[in-house]
């Protein structure tokens, strides 16, 4: 059989981008976009997309060049996830909440050449333009217009080539779009959330975003024709690259430019809604809006992931009707790589038990190679005992091909053969893993390393917390001690005391494990895709000095 060799028929370059066209063959005239009181069918998305992909290789971009896209969730960023490629481009979307200067930074970074924008977003980007050092070519900017098509009001559109729309119509159709010539080329470059430091530029290639893109798909069951209604932001790590895996499947794309429980609500009843992902602070938000008596007509799935669901939050989202599943990932993986498989004899177990198993992270995806939990100093496996902390480790198709331009940084995190997460977690008896923190959270109080996760875990069981994070705060006798920001729901008419608070975790937690400090805030820190800004609340418990002598 050593005669038999890959061949030109056998190994074409997967890619994602191929499944835009059999969308248009399969689901031609079936919704493929929903925006508003706007439709598009899966034949005019293809034309379109072939028409803006040719518009972009017309303005002289090629392959290699990076093409930036500053949007909400709209049929512009949407299509702009094939047509950027397709032009053989490199799609860098970029977080719409950042700040002028890293918005700045990001754009030189990545040498952008061309970036489009909403109108909502450009004095964002002008201004960040502005920031460029003397001398420093300028990326050209495409408009992407309000909601009716014409330019808004405010629009400087002397800054703008043209608008999105124009680039439509004087696109192509036939546009012979241009396939990645290997299937390790770039296809996005994504600047990670900076939950923890500063953003990171994480590229990923073709096979990976086709590997992943398939892989979530089976992973979380996704039947063909969903109607999926995006509420995880398309710029986060490509939404998970569900924008890729709704083609794959002819999924109807229900687009929003901003939304909160109420609006999520509106739009499962208007449109059918089947599927949704967000991170935990989107379950927050549809458990908060109703009474847990409103249940939804039919279940919706939604797939959490991005931040720990603390097992409260899941037992009262599910009471609401939502089939909630639980996923792993990182924008160096492109999404969701260890998910908690749900094994049909759990469905017996009483809720409590059954939102305590479904906030373990899970098993690996099986489009994933390996995931382990290694000790940080031997390299060895931990015991799978539920209690021996390490790191987790990844190896698979769809871990990224490196950070742009920072050859050190990818050296650290990807070595002898492993992708190193910065996660800590146990693997339990039963092959399951849970993160028990990431390894900047751990609190190290009198030697004993201790899980922020669990603490919070117990916190969110407290019917009078919103939300809840605990940090580090320095401590002279014991090094550091837990210290809990929370937010009270706005319901609560007997508002606890910060002793009650801690009086309350005494009952349920190792004494090492009870916050020391409890702090009430109205609503805490988070990113845009809705984490707790742990670093932020760190360096206001580290602001407050050490906890031994304020109690004194
Ligand atoms: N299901 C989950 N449970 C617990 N934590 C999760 C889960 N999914 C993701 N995470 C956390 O999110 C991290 C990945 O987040 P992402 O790639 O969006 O960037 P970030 O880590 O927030 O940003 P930065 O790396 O710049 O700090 C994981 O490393 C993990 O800590």
């Amino acid at each position: 059989m050593e005669d038999l060799k890959p061949t030109s028929v056998n190994s074409s370059p997967l890619t994602p981008l191929g499944f835009l066209e059999r969308a248009a063959t399969v689901y031609g005239d079936c919704p493929s976009v929903v925006y508003e009181d706007t439709t598009y069918t899966w034949t005019q998305t293809h034309r379109r997309c072939l028409r803006v992909a040719s518009s972009i290789s017309s303005l002289g971009i090629d392959r290699g060049h990076v093409v930036s896209v500053l949007s909400p969730n709209v049929p512009a960023m949407y299509e702009l996830h094939f047509a950027v490629p397709m032009s053989g481009a490199i799609l860098n979307t970029i977080n719409t909440r950042l700040d002028t200067r890293t918005v700045s930074l990001l754009l030189r970074h990545s040498e952008s050449k061309l970036v489009f924008v909403d109108y909502e977003l450009q004095s964002l980007v002008l201004e960040a333009i502005s920031l460029f050092p003397p001398n420093t070519p300028s990326p050209r900017l495409v408009l992407i217009a309000n909601d009716s098509g014409a330019p808004s009001r405010a629009a400087q559109l002397d800054h703008f080539l043209c608008t999105y729309e124009n680039l439509v119509e004087t696109g192509d159709e036939g546009f012979e779009w241009v396939p990645p010539s290997n299937e390790w080329d770039p296809i996005t470059l994504n600047y990670t959330s900076g939950t923890t430091s500063s953003p990171k530029g994480v590229v990923h290639c073709h096979r990976g975003a086709f590997i992943i893109t398939v892989d979530s798909l089976i992973d979380w069951g996704v039947p063909k024709q969903p109607v999926y209604l995006w509420t995880l932001p398309m710029f986060h790590s490509n939404g998970w690259n569900f924008p890729y895996g709704m083609a794959a499947v002819g999924g109807t794309n229900i687009c929003v430019r901003k939304f909160d429980g109420q609006i999520i609500y509106a739009m499962i009843k208007r449109h059918g809604v089947t599927h949704m992902c967000g991170a935990p602070v989107v379950l927050n938000m549809l458990t908060n809006v109703r009474s847990g008596t409103e249940k939804l007509e039919y279940p919706v799935h939604i797939l959490t992931g991005g931040a720990p669901p603390p097992a409260q939050v899941l037992i009262r989202t599910e009471s609401m009707g939502f089939v909630v599943s639980h996923g792993y990932g990182l924008t160096e993986t492109a999404g969701v790589v260890v998910s908690c498989a749900w094994k049909g004899k759990w469905n017996l177990l009483p809720a409590t038990e059954r939102a305590r198993l479904k906030s373990r992270q899970g098993v690996r995806t099986v489009g994933m190679t390996r995931v382990d939990v290694v000790d940080p100093d031997s390299g060895l496996s931990v015991k799978r005992d539920g209690m021996s902390l390490g790191e987790i480790v990844l190896r698979g198709g769809c871990v990224m091909l490196g950070y742009l331009k920072d050859p050190s940084g990818t050296a650290k995190c990807m070595k002898g053969g492993w992708f190193y997460t910065g996660d800590v977690g146990v693997i339990h008896p039963d092959g399951y893993l849970e993160i028990k923190d990431r390894s900047k959270d751990v609190i190290i109080s009198g030697g004993e390393n201790l899980s922020s996760v669990e603490v919070e875990s117990v916190l969110y069981t407290n019917p009078a917390v919103d939300e809840a994070a605990v940090v580090a705060r320095p401590d002279e006798f014991w090094g550091e001690t837990p210290c809990a920001f929370v937010s009270l729901k706005s319901d609560v008419t007997a508002k606890p005391t910060e002793n009650e608070i801690m009086e309350y975790c005494r009952k349920k937690l190792p004494k090492y494990m009870v916050p020391k400090t409890v702090v009430f805030k109205d609503e805490l820190p988070k990113t845009s895709t809705g984490k707790i800004q742990k670093f932020v609340l760190r360096q206001m418990a580290k602001g407050m000095g050490s906890s031994r002598l304020s109690r004194m």
